[in-house]
C-alpha cells in the first residue's frame, strides 16, 4: 500500500501537541523579544530625549535675531505682548533671544524656574548691575539700587509702613485724596453743562502722585487743583522713564560710571558728551533730589516741633511722633534701631524719589485701565457699582446706630479699611485687570555663578531634546515674564487670556467672598509649590499643586521674593478707594469717536488710534457725566 500523502491522523495527533507548543513557543519568544525591545528602545529614547541637566545652554530655543547690533530687545519695547506671547507659546517657559550688543537674555515665565530666580536662590540671581546703577544715579542708594545685605537692613525698616495695620491706620488720612479728586471731575461735568470727555489718565496720574506723596512724605504737591500746573518735582519724575527709553543705547555703561568714575568727572563727561537726553536726566535726578531733601528738612523740622510740645526728652523724640506717613515711620524706625541697622542722611533721601517713582506711574496705569475696562462693559460697571452701593448703604446703617442724630448720604460713605478689602466683586476685577494688564511686564536679574534651572514644564530644545533642566552661565541676563506667567494657560486654563472676573469668585452669579480672600491676604506667608491653608485646587492660579510665586495670590504683577513690590497693599488700597469713590457718583462711557489701543512697550502705553488720535501720546479719553438710576443692577 502506497504511503499516504498525509500523515495519518493519529500520527498528526501524536505529534501535533509538539509542533503546537513550538510553534507557540516561537511567537511568545518573538512577543517576548518585542516587548523587551520597545521596552528598551523607549528607555534610551526617554534617556536621549529626557535630558535632565545634562541639556546645554546653546541647545535652548529663541527667536532669530532681528537686527545685527540691536538683536531683537527693541521688540520688548514697541508692542512686545505679541512678541512675548508667541515665542512663549513656541519655545516654552525658557527661551533666549537676541539682546542689543551680541548679549543674550533668558526670557522665564516657567513657575519653577521663577521660584528659583526670586525666592529660594534669589542671592544667585541678583538685580542687573546696568539697572541697579542706573537706578543709583537717578535716586541715589535706595530699595532699586541695593543689594544684598544693604537692601535686606532697608527692606528690613521699611517693611513695618507697607503692613495691613498700617495701611487700616493710614486709610482714614488719604480719604480726601479720592473725594478731591470725584470734586474736580464733577466741577468739569458741572461746567460742561453734562457729560464731558476728560483725560482719565491724566487724572488717574494726578491722584496717584497725591497719595503716594502725601501717605509717603506727608506732602502734597496740590495735583488736584483743577488748573494746577505739575510742580517740577512732579515733572522731572514724569520723565523718568520716556528719559530712559532714549538713554537705552548707553544705559550699559552706567556700572562703569558707578564703579570707577567719581561724581565729579562724571559731571564733567556729561556736560561735554552730546547727548541733550543726559543733560536733561541729570536736571531731573537734581529736581528729585533737592526738593526731597527740602521735604525732609521740613518733616523733621515739623516732627521736633511737635515734640518740643509734647516736651519728650530729645533722645527719643522721634520714636514719639504720631505721623502715620512712611517717612515718619522710617525716620522713627531710625532713630530707635541700633547703630548697624541705621539708614543714612542719603538712603532715607532717595526712598522718596524712589517710592514715588514706583508707585505713581503703575497705579495710575492700573486704575486707567480698570476705568476703560468698565466704561466698554457697562453691565460689569453697574454690577461693581450696585455693589458699592449696597455696602456703603450698609455701613451707613451701622453708622445711623451708633450717631443716630447723624445723616449720611450713601454716596458721601468712606468705608473702613476691611470692608473695603472684603468687596468680592471689586476684589475680582482688580485682580483679573492686574493679572492680565500687569503695568510693567517683567523683572530682571543676572546669574552671578554658573548654575541651573529646574522647569515645571520641560522644553523641548534647538535639536529636539526635551529639557527640564537648564544650565546657566554665570552673567547670564534673565528676564522673569510677568505676562508669560500671567497668561500662562497650564496654570490659568484655556480661557487665560479672557477677561473674567468671574474667576476670582466662588459662586460667579453671586456675592459670595471672593476665593481669594478665602485664602486669605497674607499671601506672602506660603509659598510656591506647597498649597496654603485655605487654598485648594479651586483656587485661581493653582493647577496639579503648582502655582507662581507672586506676593499677591499667583499672580506675578507685584513680584515675588525679598524684592518684591513693598507697595502693593498701598496700591490695592488705594486703587480700591478711588474706585469705590468715583463709581458712586460718575459713570464712565466710551468717547465715541476715539478708539483706544493700549500697546506694550515694556510698560502699559494706551493711546488714541488716528485719525482721531496720533497714536503716541499717552492718554485714555473717556466720556464721564453724573450718575442716574438706571446706572445699577435690578437686585
Ligand atoms: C499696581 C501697582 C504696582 C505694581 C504693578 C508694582 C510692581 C512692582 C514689581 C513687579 C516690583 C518688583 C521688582 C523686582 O522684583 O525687581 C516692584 C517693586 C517695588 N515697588 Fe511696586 N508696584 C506697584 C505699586 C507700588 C507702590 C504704590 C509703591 C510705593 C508706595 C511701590 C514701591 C515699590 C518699591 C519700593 C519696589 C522695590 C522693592 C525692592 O527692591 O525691595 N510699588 N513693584
Amino acid at each position: 500500500m502506497p504511503e499516504p500523502l498525509n500523515p495519518p491522523l493519529d500520527i498528526i495527533r501524536g505529534t501535533g501537541h509538539s509542533l503546537t507548543y513550538t510553534v507557540m513557543g516561537i511567537l511568545w519568544f518573538q512577543a517576548f523579544t518585542n516587548i523587551f525591545l520597545a521596552a528598551g528602545l523607549y528607555v534610551i529614547f526617554r534617556k536621549l530625549t529626557d535630558l535632565e541637566a545634562e541639556g546645554s545652554y546653546e541647545d535652548v530655543g529663541g527667536p532669530p535675531k532681528d537686527h545685527w547690533l540691536k538683536g531683537s530687545f527693541h521688540r520688548m519695547f514697541y508692542d512686545g505682548f505679541d512678541f512675548i506671547l508667541r515665542n512663549i507659546e513656541t519655545y516654552g517657559g525658557i527661551f533666549k533671544y537676541a539682546g542689543p550688543f551680541w548679549m543674550d537674555i533668558m526670557l522665564v515665565s516657567d513657575p519653577l524656574a521663577m521660584y528659583h530666580i526670586l525666592v529660594k536662590d534669589q542671592e544667585i540671581f541678583e538685580m542687573s548691575p546696568i539697572f541697579q546703577s542706573g537706578n543709583y544715579l537717578v535716586f541715589g542708594p535706595g530699595l532699586f539700587a541695593t543689594s544684598g545685605d544693604q537692601h535686606r537692613k532697608q527692606r528690613k525698616m521699611l517693611n513695618p509702613a507697607f503692613s495691613t495695620s498700617n495701611m487700616q491706620d493710614m486709610l482714614p488720612a488719604i480719604q480726601p485724596i479720592a473725594q478731591k479728586l470725584c470734586a474736580s471731575l464733577t466741577s468739569q461735568i458741572s461746567r460742561a453743562g453734562g457729560m464731558t470727555e476728560i483725560d482719565t489718565l491724566e487724572w488717574m496720574s494726578r491722584t496717584s502722585i497725591e497719595y503716594i506723596a502725601q501717605a509717603g512724605m506727608g506732602y502734597s504737591f496740590d495735583s488736584l487743583d483743577n488748573n494746577n500746573l505739575a510742580s517740577d518735582y512732579v515733572q522731572a519724575l514724569k520723565q523718568i522713564v520716556p528719559l530712559n527709553m532714549r538713554l537705552r543705547p548707553i544705559r550699559m555703561f552706567t556700572p562703569f560710571m558707578t564703579g570707577y568714575i567719581s561724581q565729579y568727572w562724571r559731571n564733567k563727561i556729561v556736560d561735554v558728551l552730546p547727548i541733550p537726553a543726559l543733560k536733561e536726566m541729570r536736571r531731573c535726578t537734581y529736581v528729585l533730589y533737592s526738593t526731597s531733601k527740602q521735604i525732609l528738612a521740613e518733616r523733621k523740622a515739623d516732627m521736633e516741633r511737635e515734640m518740643r510740645a509734647q516736651d519728650v526728652e530729645d533722645d527719643s523724640w522721634a520714636t514719639k511722633i504720631k505721623g502715620k506717613d512712611i517717612m515718619s515711620i522710617l525716620l522713627r524706625a531710625n532713630a530707635s534701631a541700633h547703630e548697624m541697622e541705621k539708614l543714612s542722611e542719603e538712603e532715607v533721601l532717595s526712598q522718596m524719589s524712589g517710592l514715588l517713582f514706583a508707585g505713581f506711574e503703575t497705579t495710575s496705569s492700573t486704575l486707567s485701565r480698570i476705568l476703560h475696562t468698565l466704561a466698554l462693559d457697562d453691565y460689569v460697571q453697574s454690577r461693581l457699582r450696585t455693589e458699592i452701593k449696597v455696602a456703603k448703604q450698609h455701613y451707613a446703617t451701622f453708622q445711623s446706630e451708633i450717631e443716630p442724630d447723624r445723616e449720611v448720604r450713601w454716596e458721601d460713605v468712606e468705608l473702613p479699611y476691611d470692608i473695603l478689602m472684603g468687596m468680592p466683586y471689586l476684589d475680582a476685577i482688580l485682580r483679573e485687570i492686574l493679572r492680565l494688564y500687569p503695568p510693567a511686564g517683567e523683572v530682571g536679574r543676572v546669574a552671578k555663578v554658573d548654575t541651573q534651572l529646574p522647569l515645571q514644564f520641560p522644553i523641548r530644545c534647538k535639536s529636539g531634546v526635551r529639557m527640564k533642566v537648564v544650565p546657566i552661565p554665570k552673567g547670564t541676563n534673565i528676564g522673569c515674564s510677568i505676562l508669560g506667567a500671567n497668561y500662562n494657560k497650564e496654570i490659568w486654563g484655556e480661557d487665560a487670556f479672557e477677561f473674567k472676573p468671574e474667576r476670582w469668585l466662588t459662586d460667579p452669579s453671586g456675592d459670595t467672598t471672593s476665593r481669594a480672600s478665602r485664602a486669605g491676604k497674607t499671601d506672602d506667608d506660603f509659598a510656591y509649590g506647597g498649597i496654603a491653608p485655605g487654598l485648594n485646587e479651586n483656587t485661581p492660579g493653582v493647577e496639579g499643586g503648582v502655582r507662581y510665586p507672586g506676593v499677591y495670590s499667583s499672580i506675578m504683577t507685584f513680584g515675588g521674593g525679598p524684592r518684591a513690590c513693598i507697595g502693593f497693599r498701598f496700591a490695592e488700597m488705594e486703587i480700591k478707594q478711588v474706585l469705590t469713590t468715583l463709581l458712586s457718583t460718575l459713570h464712565f462711557s466710551p468717547s465715541p469717536d476715539k478708539e483706544i489701543r493700549w500697546m506694550y512697550n515694556n510698560f502699559q502705553t494706551p493711546v488714541v488710534r488716528p485719525p482721531a488720535g496720533d497714536g503716541k501720546t499717552r492718554q485714555v479719553p473717556l466720556n464721564i457725566r453724573m450718575v442716574n438710576r438706571g446706572d445699577f443692577v435690578a437686585k
